[in-house]
């Protein structure tokens, strides 16, 4: 049995914890029956010895599996993994998702996206990754009443993604620490009314809105100051031709998004002016995850 989640991208500018957005970078895992527990890890986490131990992976997947099931069968996790951990694009929303999809499939229960979603959210407390996770495509989420709701809407082919990833870790855990406990109602205006406007303009198709509607006073400068490179990558990525540049999550990856006939062109550029970074163009995925029996 084969399980796939997509990597997410946060925020978006000013839509935190609210928007998030599915690309076509993935985790895979493969489960088979075995005689004994083991684990292979391939692409990111492959040098981290600790993840072939207790991971997060495994121990979501325990909690399920031993209350889905009467049995005691062993398995062999095999992972093929694509989003790098702590760079702002999922990675524990990836984890979290295909774990409980795992342990639902591997004893063969149907799984409903929207329960699949709710189950994560126990894990994972703010719905802009888990949402796109599950879903794809670009989504607005809110929780309300231990639920999440949402509207998604899928991304066209001809827009691409370019993410651009720093070699530092960021843990979203501390990252939410050092923002502002208090916002004045200027800066909840601003935000308010430029997360609408920008949801806006992805469900109409309003692209070149994207660039003034995805300004933020929240997170942005606040994370942005501990790696302030990333101010310059923001400049560098609109001036090349991006329709918006913002920070990914909770960093340190910067997310831009572009036409498919600019992307190749901006990809060169930020790559240049940023030789010690990952610059890649990526296509957004609109499935969200994905489980081969
Ligand atoms: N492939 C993976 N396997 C196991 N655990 C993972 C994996 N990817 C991420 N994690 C867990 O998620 C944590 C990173 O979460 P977080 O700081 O929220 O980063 P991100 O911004 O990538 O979601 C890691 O420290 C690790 O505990
Ligand atoms: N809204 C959250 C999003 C965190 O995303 P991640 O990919 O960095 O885990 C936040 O801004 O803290």
């Amino acid at each position: 049995m084969r399980v796939s989640v997509p990597a997410t991208s946060a925020n978006m500018g000013p839509g935190f914890d609210t928007l998030g957005i599915a690309l076509r970078m993935k985790n895979q895992v493969l489960i088979k029956p075995s005689k004994f527990h083991s684990v292979s890890l391939k692409g990111e986490g492959s040098n981290n010895p600790a993840l072939k131990d207790n991971n997060m992976f495994i121990s979501i997947f325990n909690d399920f599996y031993h209350n889905l099931s009467t049995k005691r069968r062993n398995f062999r996790f095999e992972f093929f993994n694509e989003v790098p951990m702590s760079r702002g694009l999922g990675s524990s929303s990836a984890v979290i998702v295909s774990a409980i999809a795992s342990a639902y499939a591997i004893e063969g229960i149907e799984l409903p996206k929207p329960k699949l979603l709710n189950l994560a959210l126990a894990y994972e407390n703010h719905p802009d990754n888990i949402t796109p996770a599950v879903m794809g495509g670009f989504n607005v989420a809110t929780v309300q009443d231990n639920e999440v709701k949402y509207i998604k809407k899928d991304m066209p082919k001809y827009l691409k993604a370019i993410v651009v990833i720093p070699n530092r870790p960021i843990s979203t855990h501390m990252s939410r620490k050092t923002l502002p406990y208090k916002y004045s109602k200027d800066d909840a205006v601003f935000n308010l009314s430029h997360a609408s406007l920008l949801t806006a303009a992805f469900m109409t198709e309003n692209w070149e809105m994207l660039r003034m509607a995805s300004q933020d006073k929240f997170h942005q400068k606040y994370r942005m100051k501990q790696m302030p490179e990333l101010f310059e990558v923001q400049k560098a990525s609109l001036k090349a031709g991006s329709l918006m540049s913002t920070l990914s999550g909770s960093g340190s990856t910067f997310f831009s998004i572009s036409h498919a006939d600019d992307c190749r062109k901006i990809e060169k550029e930020l790559k240049a002016k940023f030789p010690h970074f990952r610059v890649f163009v990526t296509d957004f995925d609109n499935y969200g995850v994905r489980v081969d029996k």
